[in-house]
């Protein structure tokens, strides 16, 4: 039976949460059977979906996205229906700490002609206000009381990110302006991240989809195993204390600073993975032979770069594959390529990263024929 309610504090004019008047059940096999639908070449291997615990389905999100606007008398932060603002300032899908932090932004900051904010951006402990303008506003509103609230609730960063031309990109380049407290923080497991870092939510069920590319990879001391869109390194620390050596590719340079602190024995390379091709050759050309090449993939929704899959099953060849995707038609493609050209897939096993939406990701096993 559909829930015929909304959780505490949802709007029901927020669009965000596709699956709010779903039981867990529903929403579970809503998402298996558009995955089936998507991957209908594999429907056979796709399993079950991973999901957090029952309770864990309300109160998880502590990475946010939301768009800021001043109404005339005060601020509004929340999601757009149709280019309008909802506000949503209980919303029941975030953690109570980012409910807080925003309604201690709004009774603190300045009107709009003071400061342009646009987006409010949380990262865990950390704080980005995005501003429509080339300026440095002024920060007086930042008082040392208004820094100790924030501390209160566990806030360790503030940033300003200056973005005059903001619209539908969340970030624009350069421009970041730590205005208090520290420039990164540690999750859960010790892993460092920048405001501006990609995270996945539910650390557990991300540890779990890891562990389980870490287990059907088996890197050891006689690997070398590439990472593409590597982000802040949580990949890249698993191999490399698997002993096996590791490359990565990222386009965001904060995100490989952190992944230099994260996974110090990693090598790097800073640029789109199309563009860095010739250094990852580079790289697996001076690799003595003997060594068994693995390859992890975990692209944005735009899935891998023209010409990625077709020089992973040419050049690359390595021997298993991990592609963690976000988005089933892009994977969709890229499976078709990779399939015709000397691999086949294992297992396709499908996580929910965010409960009460209707998004859904999937770990998918592959190996050279
Ligand atoms: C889904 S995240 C994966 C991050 C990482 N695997 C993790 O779990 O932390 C995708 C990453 O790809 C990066 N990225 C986006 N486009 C890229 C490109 N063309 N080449 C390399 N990295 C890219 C983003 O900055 C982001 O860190």
């Amino acid at each position: 039976m559909p829930v015929d309610y909304l959780p505490e504090g949802c709007v029901k004019e927020c669009r965000g949460c596709g699956h709010r008047l779903m039981t867990m059940q529903e929403s579970l096999i809503q998402k298996k059977t558009f995955l089936q639908k998507k991957l209908s070449a594999w429907s056979d291997l796709i399993e079950d979906v991973r999901s957090a615990p029952a309770t864990g389905r309300l109160g998880y999100r502590d990475k946010v996205n939301l768009v800021m606007r001043w109404n005339g008398t005060n601020w509004e932060t929340g999601t757009l229906n149709r280019d309008v603002l909802i506000p949503i300032p209980r919303c029941p899908v975030h953690k109570i700490y980012v409910n807080e932090a925003i309604r201690l932004f709004h009774s603190v900051l300045p009107r709009y002609t003071e400061i342009e904010a646009v987006r409010y951006v949380q990262t865990a402990k950390q704080i980005a206000i995005v501003v429509k303008s080339r300026d440095l506003p002024g920060t007086g509103w930042l008082t040392n009381a208004f820094a100790e609230r924030l501390a209160s609730i566990g806030i360790e960063g503030v940033w300003l990110h200056l973005f005059p031309s903001s619209g539908k990109k969340v970030f624009g380049k350069g421009c970041w302006h730590l205005i208090w407290g520290k420039e990164a923080s540690q999750d859960e497991s010790g892993l460092w991240y920048g405001p501006a870092a990609f995270q996945q939510l539910l650390p557990v069920l991300a540890g779990e989809a890891l562990d389980t590319a870490l287990a059907f990879l088996k890197p050891d001391a006689n690997s070398a195993v590439i990472d593409m869109y590597c982000g802040t390194g949580s990949g890249l620390k698993k191999w490399t204390q698997a002993g096996a050596k590791t490359l990565g590719t990222e386009i965001s340079a904060e995100a490989l600073r952190m992944a230099a602190m994260n996974a110090p024995l990693a090598e790097t390379l800073t640029g789109t993975c199309r563009q860095r091709l010739p250094q990852m050759e580079k790289w697996l050309n001076a690799i003595e032979d003997g060594f068994t090449r693995l390859l992890y993939v975990n692209p944005p929704r735009t899935g891998l770069e023209d010409g990625i899959a077709e020089w992973i099953a040419g050049f690359m060849k390595p021997i298993r594959m991990a592609y963690l995707s976000c988005s089933a038609g892009t994977l969709g493609r890229d499976l078709s390529i990779l399939c015709k050209s000397g691999y086949s897939v294992d297992r396709i096993i499908p996580f929910d990263f965010f409960p009460q939406t209707i998004h859904v990701e999937c770990l998918v096993l592959l190996k050279r024929n």
